[in-house]
């Protein structure tokens, strides 16, 4: 007996192997598109920010709401296994879709590096992702029901820790993915699954489910409603208004599942908050200083988890045990919420700190100008009605000068005096060039947000008296001042030539600063040594380590309320409607992404600070309304209920032999276990 239940147990991990390492290569695959998704809309579709960020959102919320398509056809036709198989396929499908949509050369006639026809590679992209959420969504509920079914009724200790390493691999392939290539990773998904097809626990799908449940649900309504007068003896739950038609196996195995469906009504608040990582977190980042902005956000996340799920499993639950506290799934969740809210009162703190070192940027009925002085001599600059500012030659007034109406005259004390009336954008920052023949001084329109992930913003006035040429750049007549291109972070050279002249010149630059250099007419003469630097915007100064503890707090938020959460609706669910509660797990994830949707889409509080610590009172609050919704919810075993309902409806046969076989089978193992217990003593 010893030796056939430790081959059995091998065997179990060989299996429970294939399912984790398909979850792994999946997710890997999901996370390494996700990365560049953003990416491939900005810079190879040209969206804008905002239509880049509202799609990329939609895209995360449809692969959290296909989870229900999924798990109808696995639980209600196809079974998981071959629910997994095809959706797979459709999956690969999907990410060849994506990937011949960036193929620039399809329609690059004309060979210029850019796209002829955007609506094909638009159209092929938005189907290539259509598959994909279809794919990745619809196999996500089955794997982890799938990998749950592996497990037999007695062996909760062995599922629990079955979904910490189920979690492990996500991110793990989500950790591994921003390393190497997506596409390959399909293909191994599949063949890693299929390799173990032989060796798996399939449960078969039982009939579609899904409608006899939504048939059921809508007689037990129709009937209450047709039974509504007082004469009629009330009954102990609305579901069993079905009695009269529906099988009472099926009528209990529902009222499971929408007891744990109304629990989940409150979690979306969760996702919520969790995704801003992606958006408000990131943006945050880009007003730090750090040289590891995009590292930090694309991998702190799963190596946290790989660090504190075994710390929390091993360590941390024990302990609490030991201690005499009941830890339960819901108390663990709602601890979970907490530590996600107080990750938003850390990032307050932070954009707090970061607040009090960014520019004073205009409100969106003001002006702001600066003045850029590249005359022969110092001027007197009068900005009616009563600004005077003396400003050196080649040099700057010493900050924006911020006008609350938009129509201006500017006095330059030349001999003749230079007057000129200039209309200001509101809302808007600009500078005032004054070239060295000051009767053609021009407005130029400044950044008025920091320029982003923490690169910085430069451009030239060219003060010399000829054409110039600067490395990377179109060539800038006398007098003008180049728009602005981002530079990264660290030294940079630039060379500066006319015709056979040319000079270069080193500048260091830090994160999210933006500068004006004043090229003067000297510049040859001296080797670029005359260039002056007008600092229009500050480098950050709050350094990015300063998040660390808010993704801190999320992540052992992540791992309390999702690991916890994956395990709790898997055991709290009746046998053949495990997919469909995992399905409904991933969307409260669905709907907080939405929810993310909107209050982007409705802008933000005028301080930053203030909406993290709007979005934690409101996560505070939905825990508190969540904790009193657990304190009522008794933990069921749905096998026991099931198997209760059977014995009053009469057992077949069948079954009861099913039924006396895994009993015995549980009896083998724990003598097993006394057995190994006795030879260790
Ligand atoms: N750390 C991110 C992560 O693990 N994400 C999970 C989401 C799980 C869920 N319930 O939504 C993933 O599967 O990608």
């Amino acid at each position: 007996t010893l030796f056939s239940n430790k081959k059995k147990k091998r065997k179990k991990i060989c299996y429970i192997f294939f399912i984790v390492v398909n979850e792994f290569c999946e997710r890997f695959s999901y996370y390494g598109m996700r990365a560049v998704l953003v990416l491939y809309f900005r810079y190879f579709l040209l969206w804008d920010d905002d239509l880049a960020t509202s799609i990329y959102h939609a895209f995360v919320a449809l692969c959290y709401l296909t989870p229900i398509l999924g798990a109808i056809i696995a639980d209600s036709w196809l079974g998981k296994f071959k629910t997994i198989i095809y959706l797979s396929i459709v999956y690969a499908i999907g990410q060849v879709t994506m990937a011949i949509s960036t193929i620039h050369d399809i329609t690059d006639a004309n060979r210029d590096g850019t796209p002829d026809n955007f609506t094909f590679h638009i159209a092929l992209s938005m189907l290539g992702l259509i598959l994909i959420a279809l794919g990745t969504g619809g196999i996500k509920p089955c794997v982890a029901a799938f990998g749950g079914d592996q497990f037999q009724e007695h062996q909760s200790r062995q599922l629990n820790t079955f979904f910490s390493v189920f979690y492990l691999c996500i991110n793990a392939g989500s950790l591994l993915s921003t390393l190497i290539t997506p596409l390959k990773s399909v293909a191994s998904t599949l063949m890693v699954f299929i390799a173990g097809s032989g060796m798996y626990v399939k449960t078969d799908p039982e009939g579609n489910i899904m409608w006899s449940v939504c048939k059921c649900i809508g007689f037990a309504i129709k009937n209450r409603f047709r039974h509504r007068s007082s004469s009629y003896p009330k009954r102990e739950h609305w579901m069993d208004w079905a009695n009269e038609k529906y099988d009472k196996l099926l009528i209990a195995q529902i009222k499971m599942v929408l007891k744990v469906l109304f629990l989940y009504i409150p979690l979306p608040m969760f996702w919520t908050l969790f995704d801003q990582k992606g958006s408000r977190w990131t943006l945050q980042a880009t007003t730090m200083s750090g040289d590891f902005v995009s590292i930090l956000i694309s991998t702190v996340n799963p190596i946290l988890i790989l660090t504190l799920v075994p710390i929390m499993d091993r360590l941390i639950f024990p302990l609490i045990q030991k201690c005499g506290l009941n830890f339960s799934p819901l108390k663990r969740m709602t601890v979970g919420m907490l530590f996600a809210a107080m990750a938003f009162v850390s990032a307050a703190l932070v954009q707090i700190e970061i607040d009090k070192t960014l520019p004073n940027f205009p409100s969106s009925s003001e002006s702001q100008l600066k003045v850029v002085n590249t005359y022969s001599t110092t001027l007197n600059v009068t900005i009616s009605p009563n600004e005077h500012l003396l400003i050196e030659s080649f040099g700057s007034s010493a900050d924006y000068v911020t006008f609350d109406h938009q129509d201006i005259t500017v006095s330059l004390n030349t001999n003749p005096v230079i007057t000129k009336a200039f209309s200001l954008i509101k809302g808007g920052r600009q500078t005032l060039i004054i070239p060295s023949d000051p009767t053609v001084m021009y407005l130029k329109e400044d950044v008025k947000s920091k320029p982003r992930e923490g690169k910085n913003a430069i451009r030239f006035v060219n003060g010399y008296t000829a054409d110039l040429n600067i490395t990377n750049l179109d060539s800038i007549e006398p007098s003008a001042t180049t728009n602005y291109t981002l530079v990264n972070q660290g030294k940079r050279d630039f060379v500066l030539r006319h015709g056979e002249q040319w000079c270069e010149f080193s500048r260091k630059f830090g994160f999210g600063a933006s500068y004006t250099f004043l090229i003067p007419s000297t510049v040859f003469s001296d080797d670029c040594e005359s260039i002056t630097e007008v600092e229009d915007m500050k480098p950050n100064s709050v350094h990015m380590a300063l998040q660390i503890p808010q993704y801190f707090l999320i992540t052992t938020g992540e791992v309390m309320f999702s690991v916890t959460g994956l395990q709790f609706s898997y055991s709290q669910a009746p046998k053949n409607m495990k997919s469909v509660l995992q399905a409904g797990w991933l969307c409260t994830n669905a709907v907080g992404n939405i929810i993310v949707l909107i209050v982007a889409e409705l802008g933000k509080l005028p301080k930053q600070w203030a909406e993290y610590l709007l979005f934690a009172s409101l996560l505070v609050a939905v825990s508190i309304i969540f904790s009193i919704m657990a304190y009522f919810y008794t933990y069921i075993d749905p096998a026991e209920i099931e198997a209760q309902v059977r014995k009053e409806q009469g057992l077949e046969p069948e079954e009861m032999e099913k039924e006396t076989l895994e009993m015995e089978e549980k009896d083998e193992d724990q003598k097993n276990e006394q057995g190994v217990k006795q030879t260790k003593i």
